[in-house]
């Protein structure tokens, strides 16, 4: 596989801090195309700085960053955001359109797309995110995860090579959560779309064929969702909460009984428990 993103020795300072110190220190990893990384660590570690440095929001003091082959610079940022999607945990400060609709296809409009296959587009992204009812509202006054909707939406729409998911479904229900992830899936398997998500949520975590650890604005481990999952009360500290099987097990361990050491999901741990109780 190709790699579609690539970022070398990465390092960041807010050009308005008073210290010295960097906010990104040395950050090198790569993304394969239609892979899904999904970067964790505690608040203020430096995500999002390091999201807004992959879509040149912000301008690195030093280092490389490479998306889809072209190095990013004053000449290609304009071609690399066309090629990057972005939803923030707050999309307020996103919303342009007057209606919802509207929103949605602002999203296309540079892409010189026909009208007709527009609004075709933007009502399947509606549908998807289930927000076609809300089609001719104004933004503005949707709720917290209803804007989430909308935000994913015009990515749906747009069909970016890489969806850039910044604490994207914080404000969502479990069951909204669940379902943007499925979508999510769906528009991977349609495409050969290249997810990075930052995330809290331990469910956006395992959805990802990898996961990376910033801690203190650096890189501090990367593994599969299993790997960093058998840290167990660990990843509180990551910034993760803790997945229900670890906090079983954890619950199980301090009773004396001697549990599994790798990591299972909630039906691996009732399998588990089933042939415990089955063996007295
Ligand atoms: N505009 C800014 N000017 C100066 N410092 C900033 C600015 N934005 C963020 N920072 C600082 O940079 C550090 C990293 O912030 P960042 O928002 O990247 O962290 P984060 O890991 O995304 O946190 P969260 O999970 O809370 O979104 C923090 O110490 C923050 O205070």
């Amino acid at each position: 596989m190709s790699q579609i993103i690539n970022v070398e020795h990465l390092n960041y300072r807010y050009p308005q801090q008073d210290t010295d110190a960097l906010t990104l220190t040395d950050v090198s990893f790569s993304v394969a195309a239609g892979e899904w990384v999904a970067i964790v660590g505690h608040n203020g570690s430096g995500k999002s700085t390091l999201a807004k440095n992959l879509n040149g929001l912000l301008a690195p003091v030093s280092g490389q960053i490479t998306i889809d082959g072209q190095v990013l610079s004053e000449d290609t940022v304009w071609d690399i955001r066309r090629k990057i999607g972005m939803v923030f945990q707050n999309p307020d400060n996103q919303f342009v359109g007057a209606t919802v609709a509207d929103d949605v296809a602002f999203s296309l409009e540079n892409q010189g797309i026909p009208r007709e296959t527009m609004l075709k587009r933007v009502d399947e992204a509606l549908a998807q995110v289930d927000m076609s009812a809300f089609k001719t509202r104004e933004p503005a006054r949707l709720s917290g995860g209803q804007k989430q909707r909308v935000a994913l939406a015009g990515m749906i729409a747009a069909r970016p090579k890489i969806l850039i998911l910044d604490e994207a479904t914080s404000m969502l229900d479990p069951e909204g959560r669940a379902e943007v992830l499925a979508t999510i899936r769906q528009m991977k398997a349609d495409s050969d779309l290249t997810v990075l998500s930052i995330t809290h949520d331990i469910d956006e975590a395992a959805s990802a064929n990898r996961v990376l650890v910033v801690n203190d604005g650096q890189l501090v481990e990367e593994g599969t969702p299993a790997e960093i999952f058998e840290h167990g009360p660990a990843l509180i500290k990551m910034g993760l909460d803790m997945p229900y099987p670890e906090r079983l097990k954890a619950a199980l361990k301090r009773q004396g009984v001697t549990v599994p050491t790798t990591y299972l999901t909630e039906k691996g741990m009732a399998d588990w428990l089933w042939q415990l109780i089955s063996n007295k």
